[in-house]
């Protein structure tokens, strides 16, 4: 797939600007705070729907505004596709395809994919739990957009019973008399289950595809001198990829952590509990990991995101990379040049267009950013 141009208007600084896509990478250069990473943050928001930087739209909606929009021309198959994103700082969106509005939101995701790859990133390897759990939903929504739709169900039934444990908790505390279960926390068990089995399945299927790819990249990266392993590691554990049998092992555990609960008040177990393990030579890389090599790990994750996107959709992602080809080693940066070469559409931000050799700078288009205006 191919962005042909993308506009911003009252979009972080951009109050009005108009971007041609005029060859398969694009350089953004300019100092600091001018808005490439804004750019790229527009084009990650047509992808997933979602910043990686910040949750609120106010913050995405130009200070002193109230609205912003994002529109785009994307070159797919079968045609030339319009997208619409139009951001409010009250929060509600529209959506619209070809000039049509959208009810909902996940017939516009999978319309526009795309690898994001930032210094953020290293997080992978060194955050917690929860930004491995984020990476992967995202990369599950490009791929099978209805999961926006799971993981937000789930996500509302989590809360539901978050508060019945709350509240069970408090009126043991005012009480002598634990109180009983109350068959409505039955009927929140089993929607749970239900919910959960689908995001654990999907999770588990999408590592299953990552893992070798990744494993392969990092292989080549490093010479074939470490061995990376992408492990799946559910909160409830999954044998097969059987719903039915997902949602009796997780029954089984609710019934099993069902006093842990109640002493605290939480749900204790699902997949909001997951964990994605990254492992360099048997060792968690997180531990163990130089600061060269979580950057290979992560990116070997990238690059596998990118293979695994294309064999999926059938259509090469874009490739976004902000501020990261000047932290890779002459090696790594070659490695990646060769993988992208023309095939994938790459938009790269930069301080300095030192950082690139003569390859890039001759087949790239260069654009400098500066203060929220783009010029060539
Ligand atoms: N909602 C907003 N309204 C107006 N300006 C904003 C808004 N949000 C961010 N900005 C401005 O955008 C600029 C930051 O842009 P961006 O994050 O794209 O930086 P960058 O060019 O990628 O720089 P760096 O190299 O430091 O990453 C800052 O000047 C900030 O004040």
């Amino acid at each position: 797939m191919y962005l042909k141009t993308l506009h911003l208007r009252q979009f972080r600084n951009y109050l009005d600007q108009q971007v041609d896509f005029s060859a398969p990478k694009t350089i953004l250069v300019g100092a600091n705070a001018q808005g490439k990473s804004n750019l790229l943050e527009a084009v990650e928001l047509l992808a997933t729907l979602r910043s990686h930087r910040v949750s609120r739209d106010r913050d995405l909606v130009q200070e002193g505004a109230t609205t912003a929009q994002i529109t785009a021309v994307l070159e797919r198959e079968p045609g030339c596709i319009d997208l619409a994103l139009r951001l409010r700082s009250s929060g509600r969106r529209t959506i619209s395809l070809n000039q049509q509005t959208l009810g909902r939101h996940l017939d516009f995701l999978g319309t526009l994919n795309a690898v994001q790859f930032s210094c953020l990133d290293l997080e992978l390897v060194r955050g917690s739990p929860e930004r491995r759990r984020t990476w992967l939903d995202m990369l599950l929504v490009q791929l099978e957009p209805i999961y926006a739709h799971i993981l937000q169900q789930y996500n509302q039934i989590l809360r539901q019973r978050n508060a019945l444990l709350k509240g069970l908790l408090a009126t043991s505390a005012s009480s002598d008399f634990p109180p009983d279960t109350p068959s409505e926390l039955g009927f929140w068990d089993a929607q749970l289950a239900t919910a959960g089995a689908r995001v654990i399945r999907r999770r588990a299927r999408v590592i299953e595809r990552l893992a070798p790819l990744a494993h392969t990249w990092h292989q080549q990266i490093s010479g074939s001198t470490e061995t990376l392993e992408v492990r799946y590691l559910p909160n409830v554990g999954q044998e097969d990829d059987d719903p039915e049998s997902v949602q009796q092992a997780f029954l089984a555990k609710l019934q099993q952590r069902a006093i842990a609960e109640q002493h605290q008040g939480i749900t204790l177990v699902g997949p909001h509990r997951d964990e994605v393990e990254l492992i360099i030579n048997q060792t968690p890389a997180r531990q163990y990991g130089s600061q060269g090599q979580q950057r290979t790990l992560v990116l070997a994750l990238k690059l596998a995101e990118l293979n695994l996107i294309e064999a999926i959709v059938g259509e090469t992602p874009l490739l976004l990379l902000d501020d990261v080809l000047a932290e890779l080693d002459p090696h790594r940066q070659n490695q990646l040049l060769s993988t992208i070469q023309d095939r994938f559409q790459t938009l790269i931000t930069t301080t300095h267009l030192s950082s690139f050799d003569n390859g890039w700078l001759d087949s790239s288009q260069i654009l400098t950013v500066q203060a929220g205006q783009i010029h060539s």
